[in-house]
């Protein structure tokens, strides 16, 4: 055990986080010294890099929060910004969205945000994924998933938002909503977002089960629209845009809304009771108790 700042850390967990640390911030910052495509600037913030690409109206935005892109208070807040400043920028139609992490779109909901804190945190925190939900469920751009690693539960519900999800085939990048394996539910607009994408019985399977599908099953179940190879990820996500952004942004945008606005209305509609039940959920002492155990379980986990 290596003794980091006061706290206990696992010396085989800080090598790791550290090359993964290393490796990513490398790519960072070659590519942002590399500015966006067509000549654009890149901007966004320290968990949110977007580069934009004024030629075409497509920015790419990518998560960068290491280790796991885990969905913290901060990053959903950097998410909601760039998301917005981007849908109030008239020259921009679609984003792609991906991680700028090797291997890890995101892991989902931040258990560190979950676990020991105190209810009005917790209430915080509920309201921020809330607010994200809302705005990239309904958000008038078009948005691609451009899935370059694992993405439970969060992270799954992340691409599940978008219009079109497209996943790198590698058995290691699995994706779905995972929840009850941690013995928790799922809210019900993520399964109203699942449900949405691949069905009432495939959803009540995957959810049940607490399924994590591989590339080839996610696209059977209809989790992602399209697998390809690793390193073709935001190539292919590009070739998808062309095809949305080839139809009239009005005729599309009434479209997405029709199909939406009423799993988004639902929550709106009980927003507060939605707060208040994952407080009180989150609360109980067997709930802390599990998530602390599933917690230390992925911290003892071997690399
Ligand atoms: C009602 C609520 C609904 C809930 C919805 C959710 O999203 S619930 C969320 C459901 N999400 C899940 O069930 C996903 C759980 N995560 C995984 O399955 C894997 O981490 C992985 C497959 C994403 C990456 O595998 P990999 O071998 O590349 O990485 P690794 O496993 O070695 O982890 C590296 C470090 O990251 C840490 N950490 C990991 N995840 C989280 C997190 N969510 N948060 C915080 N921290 C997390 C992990 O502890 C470790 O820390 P250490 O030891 O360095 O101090």
């Amino acid at each position: 055990m290596a003794l980091l700042a006061g706290l206990r850390v696992p010396a085989r967990s800080l090598l790791r986080a550290g090359a993964r640390l290393r490796d990513a911030a490398l790519g960072r910052w070659e590519r942002a010294a590399g500015g966006g495509g067509d000549g654009a600037r890149s901007f966004g913030s320290q968990r949110v890099l977007v580069e934009p690409d004024a030629a075409t109206g497509v920015a790419v935005m990518k998560l960068w929060n290491p280790p796991v892109n885990s969905l913290s208070l901060d990053l959903l807040t950097e998410l909601v910004i760039s998301l917005e400043k981007l849908e109030n920028e008239k020259t921009f139609r679609g984003i792609i969205l991906t991680s700028d992490l090797p291997g890890i779109f995101s892991a989902g909901l931040d258990l560190t945000e979950m676990c020991g804190r105190n209810p009005a945190h917790y209430a915080e925190y509920w309201k921020a994924l809330q607010e994200l939900w809302l705005r990239l469920y309904q958000t008038h751009l078009v948005v691609i998933a451009a899935i370059n690693g694992a993405s439970p539960a969060g992270g799954c519900l992340l691409a599940l938002s978008c219009d079109y999800r497209v996943l790198a085939d590698n058995p290691k990048f699995i994706i779905g909503l995972n929840e009850t394996l941690l013995g928790i539910v799922a809210p019900f607009w993520f399964k109203d977002t699942m449900i949405n994408t691949i069905g009432h019985r495939a959803t009540e399977r995957a959810l049940q089960l607490g399924l994590l599908f591989r590339p080839a099953e996610a696209l059977q179940v209809g989790v992602v629209d399209q697998v390809v190879p690793e390193g073709q990820v935001q190539g292919a996500a590009l070739s998808a845009m062309t095809q949305w952004l080839a139809i009239p942004d009005h005729a599309r945008q009434l479209t997405k809304s029709m199909m939406r606005k009423a799993t988004a209305d639902r929550l709106l509609t009980q927003r507060e009771a939605d707060i208040q039940n994952f407080v009180s959920f989150l609360s109980r002492d067997s709930i802390q108790k599990a998530l602390q155990v599933y917690l230390e379980k992925l911290r003892q986990k071997k690399g």
